[in-house]
């Protein structure tokens, strides 16, 4: 392994120079760039770190860089764009690129320390991913990134790298069909509830969610002490399936789905109890309950000025974030707990064996970090889930109302056998973080997926009408 970091007399800024205008134009084509459509005012380079130093035919570069962009108020409203996002970048550096790496390439270097190579994405390349899942295993620390593992959990060293195909927010590698590694790439200083909650939940011996093997750590720009968590390894579930697609396959076949639903009621308790094990719990009385149900009516408002379809039905929905707000007047508490925060179909894997687990603790990423590490009611997991079931019901063609209803109701109650409480017996509440959810949904889908808005519309014009919140109709 290198110790350097980058070869002496090799600036950042000088390396800026050679990758400024390639990184520029590569960025905004990429699926997890959030800034997409804004151009970009500043790029810095905030650590480089040479993995393999470019010396020979082959090197191996580390990047953290900052993009800075104009605060254009977006026109479809949401949180205001950050004035600058971090990436984490893999720069492979060759002379020439073989024909099998040419989908990889970003650009040939023209000017600066690396002029006359090509550059391109690492993690297409075998070589690079091995590397990196050599480092894991060997507890590499070069420069200020700091490769760490269980030393309990071993990591072969023969283990073929492949890149995952899937659209995703991040970018993850598949090791021999044994491990996958997430590689984060826009980089929020803090502790990412996706080391830290599978961590935790692993010492709770929770078997529903896989346990990180090893992470990438970088140094963080502030404290000293501070870490950006860079990546996870963890095993892969060979053979397994995502919910959401089991769903949309049992949906063709006209079949129903409600043991699936009851299983992952059961498996989303088993989280939730052990959460509430590893990590403090809080006691949720009017304050907060005014709060978040203040929260929600902000976002309501702020999604119909972004879109004027909702705004016919946000008075109505406005009385059930009230009524949130007077459950907090009378006597009751409720209990918060670290959750998963983002729990959708999509998120849940079922294995040949019919065993779901959960993955992807992220939490949404537009929200930030220290909101999405605070403890929440659990139901609000809860909620998203039967929203998942709606969602596959509805792009269903016909609609199959029953066949959500069934499922919505299936969940709950293979929530209730493990935890004791069916989530239903807080009909305000749910409903409320389900109209939330639903209110969240329609932003998104308008944002990025027109053609799906109505899907959240008909759950937003069914929960204006003061039905019960798990009526599909
Ligand atoms: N432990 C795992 N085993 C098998 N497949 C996995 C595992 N973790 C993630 N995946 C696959 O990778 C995809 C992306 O993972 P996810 O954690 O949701 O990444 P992102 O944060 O980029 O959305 C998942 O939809 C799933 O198909
Ligand atoms: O992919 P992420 O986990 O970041 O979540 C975002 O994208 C999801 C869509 O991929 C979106 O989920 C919505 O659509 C799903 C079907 O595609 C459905 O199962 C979910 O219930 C629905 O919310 C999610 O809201 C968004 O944050």
């Amino acid at each position: 392994m290198s110790e350097a970091v980058t070869r002496p007399g090799i600036t950042t800024d000088a390396l800026l120079a050679s990758l400024d205008p390639l990184l520029r134009a590569w960025l905004p084509r990429q699926r997890w760039f959030a800034g997409k459509g804004r151009p970009i005012t500043d790029f810095a380079l905030v650590t480089a770190t040479e993995l393999l130093p470019p010396t020979s035919e082959l090197g191996l570069l580390h990047l953290i860089v900052r993009v800075r962009q104009p605060q254009v108020p977006t026109q479809l409203g949401g949180a205001p764009a950050p004035p600058a996002d971090c990436y984490q970048l893999l720069l492979g550096i060759r002379r020439e690129l073989p024909p099998r790496l040419a989908p990889a390439l970003i650009g040939h270097v023209t000017r600066g320390p690396l002029a006359g190579f090509t550059v391109y994405e690492a993690l297409h390349d075998a070589r690079m991913s091995g590397f990196l899942l050599e480092a894991l295993r060997v507890q590499a620390r070069i420069g200020k990134l700091r490769f760490e593992r269980d030393p309990h959990k071993d990591i072969g060293d023969d283990l073929a790298p492949r890149m995952l195909a899937a659209e995703q927010s991040n970018s993850s590698l598949v090791y021999g069909d044994t491990f996958i590694l997430k590689l984060f790439r826009r980089i929020v200083p803090g502790v990412n509830p996706d080391l830290e909650l599978p961590l935790m939940l692993a010492r709770e011996h929770c078997v529903q969610v896989p346990a990180p093997a090893a992470w990438l750590l970088g140094a963080g720009e502030d404290a000293a002490d501070d870490v950006n968590v860079l990546g996870v390894l963890q095993p892969y579930l060979k053979g397994t399936v995502d919910g959401w697609e089991l769903a949309l396959q049992e949906l063709a076949a006209d079949r129903d789905f409600s043991d699936e639903a009851r299983a992952l009621g059961r498996a989303t308790a088993e989280v939730h109890l052990a959460l509430a094990r590893a990590l403090p719990t809080v006691t949720l009385g009017r304050a907060q309950m005014e709060l978040i149900a203040g929260g929600m009516a902000d976002r309501l408002d702020t999604a119909a000025k972004a879109v004027p379809a909702l705004l016919p039905y946000a008075p109505a929905l406005h009385t059930t974030f009230e009524a949130l707000a007077d459950l907090g007047r009378g006597e009751e508490t409720w209990t918060a707990q670290r959750i998963h925060g983002d729990l959708h179909l999509g998120q849940c894997l079922r294995s040949p064996a019919g065993e779901w687990s959960l993955i992807d603790f992220e939490g949404e990423p537009s929200r930030p970090l220290s909101e999405r590490r605070l403890p929440q009611p659990p139901v609000r997991d809860v909620a998203g889930m039967l929203r998942s079931f709606d969602y596959a019901a509805r792009s269903h063609e016909p609609w199959a109302p029953e066949w959500a209803g069934d499922c919505r109701a299936a969940y709950c109650a293979g929530y209730e056998e493990v935890s004791g409480r069916d989530p239903r017996t807080d009909p305000v509440l749910l409903r409320a973080y389900e109209t939330d959810k639903a209110v969240y949904e329609v932003l998104y889908e308008a944002r990025h997926r027109p053609d799906w808005l109505p899907v959240p519309l008909a759950a937003i014009k069914r929960l204006s009408t003061n039905g019960p919140a798990t009526d599909p109709h």
